[in-house]
């Protein structure tokens, strides 16, 4: 197994903000890496002014020690493992361009979402579609920002693969002055969580922006901890602690924090605009609002009690009115 970025082609898959800030911390432990944005005009524009130019560009990058890519195909081919960091709304998308074999590669999973209208995790997609065996498939979680890791501002990250010598071996490219690690072998519970945690921050902006108060906004929480225990229990029975920070700290980060695109969304829509409207505005990706069809369709498999998963549902999908949401929650909670 290869332990340092010496030894690995890396390559960083997706030109979003978690893909910049990702590649940051990497070419602080790596040479080179290789880097896979679907756009022409934006690597151009990358090599020239040695930023990203469309997202976290304050930061600067040593240019010359990036292989930049717009074909999926030639990164691929020139790496041996993949740190996959595309939406999940667009991540079928992209890896349908594929026409090399993967099967051989190392999977690292940045994204935290599902495939929508597949409804499988991430890492069952991969394994399923591409052949990838588990053992090779790592996912990185955690409450962590772009925006604060980029600006070196004290993080952590959880590293989980089912082989632990991987995801410890997977360590040593992420840690680094403000960068700190754990490591899991809950790959498929970690996975849940961080689809969850983007549903109950929508539901978090949502009772912000609707000035349900503090004290409300806390009760939600409270019962969003126990909601997401309940689901991920049961979807993936094993046993965890989900008071660890890869559950309840990606959490409470993506539900309180001003950098949460899924908790800037529930705003919006707690002010009252229209979920439409809503998405259109936003020009980053809220995950939470496909997470949410995606875990409502799971959940009929398993029958757990969901009641903010369902509410949720019913606003981003119903036009159910927040007040209603709110006040059918409100009786839920315990
Ligand atoms: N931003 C963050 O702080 C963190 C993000 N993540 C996860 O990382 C993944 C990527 O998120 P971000 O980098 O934040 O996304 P982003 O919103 O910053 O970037 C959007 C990306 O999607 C691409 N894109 C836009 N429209 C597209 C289309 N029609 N087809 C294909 N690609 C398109 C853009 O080129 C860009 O690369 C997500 O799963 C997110 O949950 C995980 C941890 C932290
Ligand atoms: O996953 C994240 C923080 O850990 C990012 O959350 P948002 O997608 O809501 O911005």
């Amino acid at each position: 197994m290869k332990t340092t970025c010496t030894d690995r082609k890396i390559a960083v898959m997706g030109g979003g903000s978690w893909a910049t800030a990702l590649a940051k911390l990497l070419l602080e432990n790596c040479r080179e890496i290789i880097w896979y944005m679907r756009r022409d005009d934006r690597i151009e524009a990358f090599k020239r002014r040695g930023r990203n130019p469309a997202y976290l560009s304050d930061v600067e990058f040593p240019v010359e020690r990036i292989n930049f890519y717009s074909d999926i195909n030639e990164a691929c081919r020139a790496a041996d493992t993949l740190l996959m960091a595309m939406p999940s709304p667009y991540f079928k998308a992209h890896l349908a361009k594929l026409t090399v074999d993967i099967s051989d590669k190392d999977i690292v999973i940045a994204t935290k979402g599902i495939v929508p209208d597949e409804n499988e995790l991430i890492s069952d997609y991969m394994e399923a579609r591409y052949g990838i065996d588990p053992r090779r498939v790592t996912v990185i979680s955690g409450p962590c920002h772009a925006e604060e890791v980029a600006l070196g501002r004290l993080s952590y990250l959880t590293v989980a693969c089912s082989d632990i010598d991987r995801a410890i071996a997977f360590t040593s490219l992420l840690n680094g002055r403000s960068m700190k690690t754990f490591v899991s072998t809950d790959v498929r519970g970690i996975e849940y969580a961080g689809v969850l945690k983007n549903v109950y921050a929508i539901a978090s902006g949502m009772v912000h922006g609707f000035k349900a108060g503090d004290n409300f906004q806390a009760i939600l929480i409270s019962n969003a901890v126990r909601e997401m225990r309940r689901f991920v229990d049961t979807a993936v029975p094993d046993r965890r602690d989900t008071d660890e920070s890869v559950y309840l700290g990606d959490l409470l980060v993506t539900a309180y924090s001003r950098f949460s695109r899924n908790h800037n969304f529930g705003s919006m829509i707690g002010r009252g605009s229209a979920v439409k409207r809503a998405m259109m505005e936003m020009e980053m990706v809220a995950e939470g609002y496909y997470g949410t069809k995606c875990i409502k369709e799971i959940n009929d498999r398993y029958g757990v009690d969901m009641p903010i998963l369902d509410n949720m549902y019913d606003i981003l999908y119903r036009d159910l009115p927040v007040e209603i949401a709110i006040d059918r929650m409100a009786n839920s909670f315990s």
